[in-house]
């Protein structure tokens, strides 16, 4: 995949790290998929989970399924940017993808909780924009993970008992967007992607190169 360039063939900008976040039914998952078809260069982070894989679920695609050991030995490596216990389970984000999708100044959107979110924050910096999502209310997250038909009564009594915890680390992130309309909301996300891409202490050198050889070129 090529890096975005300037004209002189240089990478332009670094990738920024776009963190969804939200309690499970609020649409983080539809959310990147649209995000994902509207900026067709922009990478997903596959997750490493020692949870079971559910029925329809691929891996490699969806996570990268491994044994409690497996976990314990990519963790004894160094191989996850950052890993935490979710429901149960253990979630890692494998080093290496991300590492070399940013070297070529290749965006990377993660769908990781409030412990990721906080730990990539911490060791990627101003590179990582986050963003939360909540229901317009609890009843209508609810109604959601029903529609959704993959779980089981007892799998959504959890999640929704979850639900409150997981909202209440809302102030942690840069972007709180009420997912009440699907169009508006994905909107909203499009619209913090582009304007994050155009900050200018992304593009700094890029544009210190520029004006210089503007100004240079005068009269
Ligand atoms: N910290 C961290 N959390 C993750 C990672 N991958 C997934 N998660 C979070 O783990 C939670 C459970 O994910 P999952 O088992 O797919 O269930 P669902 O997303 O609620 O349907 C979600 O809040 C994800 O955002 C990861 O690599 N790191
Ligand atoms: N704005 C919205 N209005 C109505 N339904 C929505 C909206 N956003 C998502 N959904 C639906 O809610 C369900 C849960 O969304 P999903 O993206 O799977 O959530 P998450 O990934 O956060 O668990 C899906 O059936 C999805 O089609």
């Amino acid at each position: 995949m090529e890096a975005r360039t300037d004209k002189a063939g240089k990478t332009e900008r670094r990738g920024i790290l776009f963190v969804l976040s939200s309690p499970s039914g609020a649409g983080k998952t539809t959310m990147a998929r649209r995000l994902l078809a509207a900026e067709p260069q922009m990478a997903v982070s596959v997750s490493a989970t020692t949870r079971a894989k559910r029925p329809g679920e691929v891996d490699g695609i969806d996570y990268h399924f491994r044994t409690e050991a497996q976990f314990d030995r990519m963790v004894e490596a160094g191989a996850f940017l950052e890993w935490a216990h979710v429901f149960g389970n253990r979630y890692g984000t494998p080093r290496p993808a991300v590492e070399a999708a940013l070297r070529i100044g290749r965006d990377v959107l993660f769908d990781v909780d409030w412990q990721g979110t906080q730990q990539l924050a911490q060791s990627m910096g101003d590179d990582v924009v986050s963003i939360f999502l909540l229901p317009p209310t609890m009843t209508e997250l609810e109604r959601r993970l029903r529609a959704r038909r993959t779980d089981s009564e007892e799998v959504i009594e959890g999640r929704m008992a979850r639900a409150a915890a997981e909202i209440s680390h809302w102030p942690e992130y840069d972007y709180v967007l009420v997912n009440e309309d699907m169009h508006d909301c994905f909107e909203h996300i499009h619209t913090i992607v582009l304007a994050e891409r155009l900050r200018r202490q992304r593009r700094g050198a890029w544009l210190t190169e520029f004006t210089r050889e503007m100004v240079g070129k005068q009269g």
